[in-house]
């Protein structure tokens, strides 16, 4: 299986301070991933480079069976390449329902007189009733996201990127602030995600790493220090020194 995102020798300086270096790994196309790290390891990084909120000084990203380089495109080309990033802070339009926030995330084409006169079609309202279905919200169309849980807000913003199909799915420590019940429940929605498209999750919480149950890379001072099972990562020594040990 060849891969979806091919990051090979990407570095990145700033003011001289090197924090991404020589970065190289692989992302399969249905693939969850973690990756875990000490603060200032490089993972929020990582991401901006992938989303091209910030440019190499070095290296290749290559991307989807063409291997086209990522690089070589902006953040908005990026996007609609398919490739999606969840904040920490949940992003969603507190004003409206969890319908209408699904519906306004949907994959189409949305020029502004498109927007001034769209009326969701049927299969609009079905595809939101079967994202709403797969991020657990279905029984909370019509309420305010206003008045949703810090959780459930988190999950109806992964249902707003779920809606517009993306290939490969950035996710920022989506476990933070949630009480243990929350948390399983992400765990579900992220694993059926990586079903039918690859999912990275940047997480510090071991727990929440153990039930995804996928495999892990370890950051270090901008590259990949290990790789494999959270069993094996977290027998290696060296992980134990600068990262779990602390
Ligand atoms: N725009 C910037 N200018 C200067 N230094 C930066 C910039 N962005 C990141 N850094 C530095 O690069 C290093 C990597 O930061 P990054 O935020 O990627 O780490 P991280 O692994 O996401 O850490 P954390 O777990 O704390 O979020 C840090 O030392 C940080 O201070």
């Amino acid at each position: 299986m060849s891969a979806l995102l091919e990051v090979s020798g990407v570095s990145v300086t700033f003011d001289g301070f090197r924090a991404i270096n020589n970065l190289s790994f692989e992302i399969g196309p249905a693939e969850l991933r973690a990756i875990i790290g000490p603060n200032g390891a490089g993972k929020t990084t990582f991401m901006d480079i992938v989303t091209g909120k910030t440019k190499p000084d070095e290296g290749r990203i290559l991307w989807g069976e063409l291997g086209r380089s990522l690089l070589k495109m902006n953040e908005a080309q990026i996007a609609r390449e398919g490739i999606g990033r969840k904040f920490q802070k949940p992003t969603v339009f507190e004003d409206q329902s969890v319908q209408e926030n699904l519906l306004m995330a949907l994959k189409k084409d949305r020029g502004p007189f498109r927007v001034l006169f769209w009326k969701p079609a049927g299969e609009d309202l079905d595809r939101v009733a079967d994202l709403a279905e797969e991020i657990g919200l279905a029984e909370e169309l019509t309420r305010k996201s206003g008045e949703l849980s810090h959780g459930q807000k988190q999950w109806l913003e992964i249902g707003m990127l779920l809606a517009q199909e993306p290939r490969l799915l950035l996710v920022d420590e989506p476990a933070a602030g949630m009480t243990p019940a929350e948390r399983e429940h992400t765990t579900e929605i992220l694993v059926e995600a990586a079903r039918t498209r690859a999912v990275v999750v940047v997480e510090h919480d071991m727990e929440f790493i153990r039930r995804l149950d996928c495999r892990v890379t370890v950051l270090h001072e901008g590259s990949v220090l290990a790789e494999g099972s959270l069993d094996h990562v977290t027998a290696d020594q060296q992980v134990i020194d600068v990262y779990l040990g602390r």
